[in-house]
């Protein structure tokens, strides 16, 4: 028999270790829950800052250490991001690859007919050919054809796809599908019927209104603006320079070649510098940092080019210099077109932005938002003006018809009082 005594410490002891065996089953399962929990939304979420890249196109690099640092130019901000545009797109993908996105996957027939066998050429640049295609809905499309002695990998073009097709933005020229196939790499983009900015500024026969330039200055603001600040995660361009604005049917300007690998600058030598001479931060160049502030620096570039039509390789700064001497100086080296056409006050206002842009210390500049708020202001001051003229115009109109109404009074009056005299 066993006393009672016994009967205790042996329940005592049955209970603690049922206890104890509880306590360790909740500890491991609760661990096992969050590993799981972890490892499903870590399959769900790509990591965008761990993208194997290309690396100055001369080879691949899957390091992620290295993609950190990478040209693939995305950071992360210190701030929150806004929410991120959606596309706006319901195509049915075929692959389903890129499906988030909303882009579509073609053939290489398909773009081969669409293409009128590679014959229909918009330019060249630095990956390759852009041909113009019309798809079998009817809608007209520019397909950038990656060079053949590019050294980009399958699996690093179709992750930049994965990239660019996140970015959506009325001033961006927006990615529409790809094609890998036949050996063959392509990235299917909106058609920009009014081709580049370059183009427009550089080409005699070519036109452009001040206030076309006014808008496309508010555009490219807007396209950076949602790179640098609206997209997730955030995109740095990396070679903003007016051959990368492009013009629509209705002249509104759209980034581009945003997001892409930039290639390395070759001077006879391995600068490590990526972007175009003329547009680089000096900032960057002694550095080798690049930030969105270089951004800013290439964008009041551009503006400079807006106001003078200069290319950036024909001295543009040293007229830029120039003209920084005095409030009025950009007077001085504005494009001919413009000279008489234009509210030389608004040209000033842009000016001074622009100067700030190029600050040599690249924390001295204002960001992307700051610069599109105060090109915005140019314009709305322009409105305010306007509805206060137009305000003022009514009003003395009113007053003339009212002096005229009571002249033809006062004369009615003198005819009576004359015939009542006579
Ligand atoms: N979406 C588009 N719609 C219409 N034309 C385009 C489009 N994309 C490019 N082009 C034209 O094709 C030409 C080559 O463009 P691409 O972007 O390949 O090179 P780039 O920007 O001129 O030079 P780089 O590659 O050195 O930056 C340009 O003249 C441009 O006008």
């Amino acid at each position: 028999m066993v006393d009672q005594g016994d009967l205790v410490v042996i329940c005592v002891s049955i209970g603690v270790a049922l206890g104890i065996l509880i306590a360790c089953l909740v500890y491991f399962g609760t661990r096992w829950y969050n590993k799981r929990t972890h490892l499903s939304r870590s399959a769900n979420e790509p990591s965008l800052t761990a993208i194997p890249i290309r690396t100055n196109g001369l080879g691949t690099s899957t390091d992620f250490s290295a993609s950190l640092t990478s040209s693939v130019a995305t950071y992360k901000s210190p701030n929150p991001p806004k929410k991120s545009h959606p596309t706006g797109r319901n195509h049915q993908n075929r692959d389903g690859f890129a499906s988030v996105s909303g882009i579509l996957k073609y053939s290489y027939k398909e773009i081969q007919k669409a293409t009128q066998n590679f014959t229909n050429i918009l330019g060249e640049g630095s990956f390759g050919t852009v041909y113009k295609a019309v798809m079998p809905t009817g809608e007209v499309v520019a397909v950038k054809m990656l060079a053949p002695n590019s050294k980009q990998g399958e699996k690093e073009f179709l992750t930049e796809v994965l990239l660019l097709g996140r970015l959506h933005h009325r001033n961006l020229v927006n990615l529409l599908g790809y094609c890998v196939d036949k050996g063959q790499l392509m990235l299917v983009y909106e058609f920009m019927s009014n081709g580049s900015l370059e183009n427009l500024l550089y080409d005699e026969e070519k036109e452009l209104s001040w206030d076309e330039r006014l808008q496309i200055a508010v555009d490219i603001s807007h396209g950076v603006e949602y790179l640098h600040e609206g997209a997730v995660p955030h995109v740095v361009h990396r070679d903003l320079k007016s051959a990368n604005i492009l013009l629509d049917h209705s002249m509104r300007a759209k980034v581009s070649d945003f997001g892409l690998s930039k290639e390395e600058i070759f001077d006879g030598r391995n600068s490590g510098l990526k972007g175009t001479y003329g547009y680089m931060d000096p900032a960057y160049i002694t550095s080798s940092k690049f930030t969105v502030k270089s951004d800013i620096y290439s964008f009041g570039i551009i503006i400079f080019e807006l106001i003078t039509a200069i290319h950036p390789h024909q001295n543009l700064m040293e007229y830029i210099n120039l003209a920084a001497m005095d409030y009025d100086g950009v007077d001085g080296i504005l494009d001919k077109q413009l000279v008489g056409n234009c509210n030389v006050e608004e040209v000033r206002q842009l000016a001074k932005i622009a100067h700030k842009c190029l600050h040599k210390s690249p924390r001295k500049r204002p960001s992307i938002s700051d610069v599109s708020q105060a090109i915005l202001g140019i314009k709305q001051r322009r409105l305010i003006k306007e509805d206060t003229m137009s305000f003022a115009s009514t009003n003395f109109s009113r007053s003339v018809s009212q002096i005229d109404e009571q002249q033809v009074e006062l004369s009615s009056i003198i005819t009576m009082n004359h015939r009542e005299i006579g």
